[in-house]
């Protein structure tokens, strides 16, 4: 795996107050500079009758705040199983994660579900929109936990306005192209006031206008000072990233 740190040049965002950005979510002030950090992970999947598999061994990475960072690769190195565990939503075999520099291992599960809710935006592979809502309504879904379904409204609006739907925010997701069904599922990740973005694949099936409209999208986010960590396999968007490991 090379990694390939490059010029890490977006500054994090650095105020006591908060921020209105030009998506109007609220970027809370950045306590750390690197919101997402790993430090010699190894991922190993044991069972299932198989013999053990070692996806990742001693794989580090920090991000900057407001930086994008792409996993590239072959299919089957590890990409996805490295997102998951930067969210938190798996644990690694060995090794730690830091989420703005407070490491995993010291929160139990619960603390690590809030930490999430607070941090991460996770978009996984295809984007997973619930059928029998609006695109608004999706986007709004992880507001429904804590009550703030009418607070967030008008930001949801504004999110789906960004990422060009603000005409379709009533259509159902059979309704949308993959395109815009990806968009929908980034807007989503964003409604919470995330800090960093995790997001699998979002280019893959589109064309390359869609697939540019895409990257557009997520390099707009670091320049609110969202961190994007991103799989894929896209060239184009591979280039625009501020730094890349290739897994091999
Ligand atoms: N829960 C699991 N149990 C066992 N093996 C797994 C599990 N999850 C993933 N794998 C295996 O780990 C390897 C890496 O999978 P992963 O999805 O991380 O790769 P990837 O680089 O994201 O692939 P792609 O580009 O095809 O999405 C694959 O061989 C996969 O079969």
């Amino acid at each position: 795996m090379i990694d390939d740190p490059t010029t890490n040049v977006a500054g994090p965002v650095d105020t006591d107050e908060e921020v209105q950005t030009r998506s109007n979510t609220i970027v809370r002030p950045v306590e750390h500079q690197m919101p997402l950090e790993l430090r010699d992970v190894t991922i190993r999947y044991e069972g299932g009758g198989a013999d053990p598999l070692t996806i990742v061994e001693h794989f580090n990475l920090g991000l900057e705040a407001g930086t994008m960072h792409c996993l590239a690769g072959r299919s089957g190195s590890g990409k996805t199983s490295i997102l998951t565990v930067a969210a938190g939503l798996t644990l690694p075999t060995a090794g730690e994660v830091l989420w703005e520099g407070e490491s995993l291992d010291e929160m139990d599960d619960d603390e690590i579900a809030e930490r999430r809710r607070a941090l991460i935006g996770y978009v996984d592979q295809g984007g997973a929109l619930i059928d029998g809502m609006s695109a608004l309504e999706n986007v709004l879904l992880p507001a429904v936990p804590d009550g703030q379904v009418a607070e967030r409204t008008e930001m949801a609006k504004n999110l789906l306005d960004l990422v060009g739907l603000g005409r379709r925010m009533h259509h159902r997701p059979v309704q949308l192209s993959g395109g815009e069904r990806q968009r929908v599922a980034i807007a989503r990740a964003l409604i919470l006031g995330t800090k960093v973005l995790v997001v699998d694949e979002p280019t893959a099936s589109l064309d390359r206008e869609h697939a540019n409209q895409i990257i557009g999208i997520l390099k707009d986010t670091t320049r609110d000072g969202i961190t994007v960590l991103v799989a894929t396999h896209d060239q184009e968007l591979i280039a625009v990233a501020d730094s890349r490991t290739y897994m091999n």
